[in-house]
């Protein structure tokens, strides 16, 4: 008998990330090709219109996976019985902004939706964050939601995990698949720490492979904390379908487990662990299985890595303190 539908709800449907994510999810990508999924989308009234054109797209697909689509621009009927929530509405950075300039712009968003959530979804409901600054709007998420286990609520930092791969695997020329346990630690930010010091690369240390600590520091580090930057530099609009497609692979891993894949990073509500504080969204290296994240635990962390996971915690602690100071969490 086929497996019954499972309910996706999407936010900003109709912008770019939604556009490539939504045909993903349809397709099969997201949740397995045994898995049909009813989409659930909301946008903004005066994107009604444009998304009523993607849902034409949809249904010219044809995906066999795909039972249902509705639209709203109420969040309380886009996630009723929501098992998954993938909440990428927000407005976009754009050129010259940082990710703080958004806090305030974005964080009345994900009050609302937190409690339409908390409201209205399924009992088992897992909500990923990727509108920006993705950690902190899902802070003020879970912060809403008193009917959602608060593990529940996690943030994107996937693509910095897939961008510090790719660039490893370019510097060594090797196949992205051989580089393995490579873990984004704290904010999706500038103050992101891709670290490669438990990374392996063939089942080889990584440090050990590359050879080049210069290259690490001054090229490696940089080049993943500023690529939304450098991409929006390039494109003059912000990273869609590498967003979409880190999206795509967080939830996947998040519902049907890492197996033997290894780690993957997300930004997850921290127990403490590795000394960052409680309760902050932070990045670390997890592994799921039975549709539960668990924090890679017992790492060495050395006095370079630390320097790095405290700046970056600092400035989520930071942001906590800004969106408690606007009302946005108690
Ligand atoms: N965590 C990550 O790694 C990444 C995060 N992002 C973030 O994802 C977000 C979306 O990016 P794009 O799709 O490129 O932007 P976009 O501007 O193309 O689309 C955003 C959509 O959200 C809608 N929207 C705005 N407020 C809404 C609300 N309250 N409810 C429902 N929909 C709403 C807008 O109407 C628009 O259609 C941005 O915040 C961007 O910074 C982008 C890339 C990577
Ligand atoms: O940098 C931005 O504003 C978009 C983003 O989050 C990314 O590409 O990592």
């Amino acid at each position: 008998m086929p497996a019954s539908p499972v309910r996706v709800a999407v936010t900003g449907a109709a912008g770019q990330i939604g556009y490539s994510l939504l045909f993903r999810i349809a397709s099969g990508q997201l949740l397995g090709p045994d898995q049909p999924v009813i989409l659930q989308l909301l946008e903004v009234t005066p994107a009604l219109g444009a998304l009523r054109g993607v849902v034409m797209e949809l249904e010219d697909c044809a995906f066999p996976l795909l039972a249902g689509v509705t639209t709203s621009d109420d969040a309380n009927v886009a996630f009723g019985d929501a098992e998954i929530a993938l909440l990428v509405g927000a407005r976009p950075r754009s050129k010259g902004m940082e990710r703080k300039d958004l806090l305030e712009a974005n964080g009345a968003i994900f009050t609302v939706q937190g409690k339409a959530l908390s409201d209205n979804a399924a009992a088992g409901i897992r909500v990923l964050v990727v509108g920006n600054p993705a950690n902190t709007n899902a802070l003020i998420a879970q912060q809403s939601a008193p009917n959602i286990p608060a593990e529940r609520f996690t943030a994107m930092t996937r693509l910095d995990q897939n961008r510090a791969k790719a660039q490893v695997a370019g510097k060594v020329g090797v196949p992205v698949t051989e580089v393995r346990d490579l873990a984004i630690w704290g904010n999706h930010s500038a103050t992101q720490y891709p670290d490669l010091f438990h990374a392996t690369v063939g089942g080889r240390p990584a440090m050990d492979v590359i050879g080049d600590r210069t290259w690490m520091e001054k090229e490696f580090i940089p080049t993943v904390q500023q690529r939304g930057a450098a991409i929006i530099e390039a494109r003059g609009a912000s990273s869609a379908a590498s967003a979409a497609s880190a999206a795509i692979d967080h939830v996947h891993d998040w519902v049907l487990g890492t197996g033997d894949g290894g780690w993957v990073s997300m930004a997850v509500p921290s127990d403490g662990s590795y000394g960052v504080p409680e309760g902050l969204i932070s990045s670390f290296p997890v592994t799921c299985a039975g549709g539960q994240w668990s924090i890679v635990q017992g790492l060495e962390i050395d006095e370079f890595s630390r320097g790095r996971i405290d700046a970056s915690a600092a400035e989520l602690g930071e942001e906590r303190a800004a969106v408690r100071e606007l009302g946005l969490i108690g």
